[in-house]
């Protein structure tokens, strides 16, 4: 029997990702033990009911006491405080990685709290739910799906090479990027699309009750699509705004100056550059699909079955 590529993975968070990275281990023998680390007790209670770890502790010290990987899955604002508890334990020649969507954050909080000897290597798959918590999670979730690695300058290739392996070990693609252009193209392919989504569903729940009901009954045109994506953890992306500020503060500018272009347009009745933005934007959607990238909950794509605790279309 072929040895599993870590002796110890300590899982420092066991939500959607954690939960369902600690999954995918396992069933793929990934880990020869998985220790897991929640700060919320019902969580630990949970995972320990499902079988997600080995071993449960409410302490990030021992979690990652012998690890030889630590994997940080957390709301990003809770990264500096872990890291800061974790570290006396960490063993020389262990690896650190995350999952965060926002990375220069995790480089600028946990990069300083590591110890010589400690290899560091930031990371965010690009895939997930509006779920959380450890029942949301699967092990499928990574499937076919993006993983970006964003190791700072002067990192031990080894180490990178290592958790390239155990992102493809767990089926998926991965690549490499600096943390800042990360932030950026996430401020727009991510970041922004769940800012407006909030606000789509805040401005039709300030409508008049009796307008805000229909809203609610005759969501299949288009609100229903948004509701999904404002269902998503408020603690997670209130992180994520508060640590991807830069980035988020530039793309929102570049929206709303197209948001106003558009305005002008309808206000004008100026057609052909509503036509032609809406072809444009159709063959986006297009590239998105043939790429296999337009998620695992989206029913209507022949190529993207829904999971089982799905309703379907
Ligand atoms: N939800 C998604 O679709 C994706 C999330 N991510 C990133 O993955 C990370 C985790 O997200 P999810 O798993 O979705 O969140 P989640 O909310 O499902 O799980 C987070 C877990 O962290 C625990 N936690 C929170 N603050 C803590 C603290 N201060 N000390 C100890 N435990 C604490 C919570 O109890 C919870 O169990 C985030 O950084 C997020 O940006 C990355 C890709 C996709
Ligand atoms: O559910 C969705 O539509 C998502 O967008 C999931 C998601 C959320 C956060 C990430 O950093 C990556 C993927």
């Amino acid at each position: 029997m072929s040895r599993a590529p870590f002796h110890r993975v300590a899982v420092l968070g066991i939500g959607l990702i954690g939960s369902s990275l600690a999954r995918v281990m396992r069933t793929r023998g990934l880990a020869e033990e998985i220790i897991g680390f929640d700060g919320a007790e019902a969580v630990r209670e949970r995972s320990v009911a499902l079988g997600l770890c080995d071993r449960l502790t409410d302490s990030p010290a021992d979690a990652v006491a012998g690890a030889d990987l630590v994997m940080l899955c957390l709301p990003v604002g809770a990264n500096a405080t872990v890291a800061e508890a974790m570290a006396p334990r960490l063993a020389p020649g262990c690896i650190v990685s995350d999952v965060g969507s926002v990375k220069l954050s995790v480089i600028r909080d946990v990069g300083p709290c590591l110890p010589e000897g400690v290899h560091f290597v930031p990371g965010h798959p690009i895939a997930g739910t509006e779920h959380s918590g450890p029942d949301a999670g699967f092990a499928d979730l990574f499937e076919n799906r993006y993983v970006i690695l964003t190791p700072p300058p002067g990192s031990d290739g080894e180490a990178v090479a290592r958790v390239k392996s155990l992102w493809e070990d767990c089926g998926a693609m991965v690549e490499s990027m600096d943390a800042a252009h990360h932030d950026k193209v996430l401020a727009v392919t991510s970041h922004l699309p769940h800012l407006i989504a909030y606000t789509i569903v805040g401005t039709a729940f300030d409508l008049e009750a009796s307008e805000r009901q229909e809203v609610i009954r005759y969501s299949a045109g288009g609100f229903r699509d948004f509701t999904r994506i404002a269902g998503s953890d408020p603690v997670m992306w209130r992180d994520v705004f508060l640590n991807n500020r830069e980035a988020v503060l530039e793309m929102l500018q570049r929206f709303s100056e197209d948001l106003t272009a558009l305005q002008r347009a309808i206000r004008w009745g100026e057609g052909d550059t509503l036509e032609d933005l809406f072809r444009r934007t159709r063959e986006i959607r297009r590239g998105v699909i043939e790429m296999r990238q337009a998620g695992t909950f989206d029913a209507r794509e022949p190529d993207n079955p829904a999971p089982e605790d799905e309703p379907s279309q």
